[in-house]
């Protein structure tokens, strides 16, 4: 169980999430749907352990986020592109993690050549693609996916979400899904948030 225990969150001087409490089993997946600015982002990076909430704590299973070695809750970001380390391929960013076999590359459209190359010789959606699949090494239970497919084709966002899905239900991958479509959120979501007007 992936729990935000009454969290708060002040950056810009504002107070983002007051004292939000969340649980999300393995087999849910949390749409969440509000306006621009709402701090949707923010709450992936800290449901994901890439910035400290101001007030109060993110548990997996009751222990605090690993500090060190594999998170299992990871986070596919809104800007990939500024994830990866531009000095070195897409394969090696993907390798490090794990080592997906052709099926994987085929299920999200990667041509291996495209792991060869650096983050700026990739289109946005490819690069969104690969760091998707980085994302789903086997280790992870958690994630966190912002914004993650708008920036593929319709054809590309139905084959990926196809396949998330199937990832989530096959392995008990719970999911936080940040997204500002809200008919992708009810399709894929077993649950949706959005604030009250
Ligand atoms: N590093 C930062 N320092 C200060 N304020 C920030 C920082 N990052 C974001 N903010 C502010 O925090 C608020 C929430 O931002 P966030 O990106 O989480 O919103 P969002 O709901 O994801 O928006 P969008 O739908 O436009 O992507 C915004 O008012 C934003 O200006």
């Amino acid at each position: 169980m992936l729990q935000a225990h009454n969290i708060s969150i002040t950056q810009g001087g504002t107070t983002l999430w007051p004292d939000l409490n969340l649980s999300i089993a393995p087999t849910e997946r949390l749409g969440i749907f509000a306006p621009s600015g709402y701090g949707k982002t923010t709450l992936g990076r800290v449901l994901a352990g890439w910035q400290q909430p101001t007030k109060g704590r993110i548990t997996l299973d009751n222990q605090p986020l690993p500090l060190k070695g594999y998170c299992p809750v990871q986070l596919v970001p809104q800007h990939p592109e500024r994830t990866f380390n531009p000095a070195r391929t897409t394969g090696a960013a993907l390798y490090d993690v794990w080592q997906p076999g052709n099926e994987w590359l085929e299920a999200l459209a990667i041509v291996p050549e495209l792991l060869k190359r650096y983050p700026s010789e990739v289109s946005g959606g490819e690069l969104a693609r690969i760091a998707l699949l980085r994302a789903l090494a086997p280790k992870t239970r958690f994630l966190i996916a912002d914004e993650i497919t708008a920036q593929l084709d319709p054809l590309m966002q139905a084959q990926a979400w196809r396949f998330i899905l199937q990832q989530s239900q096959q392995r008990n991958l719970g999911m936080v899904i940040i997204s500002h479509n809200n008919a992708l959120l009810d399709q894929v979501c077993t649950q949706v948030w959005q604030p009250k007007p």
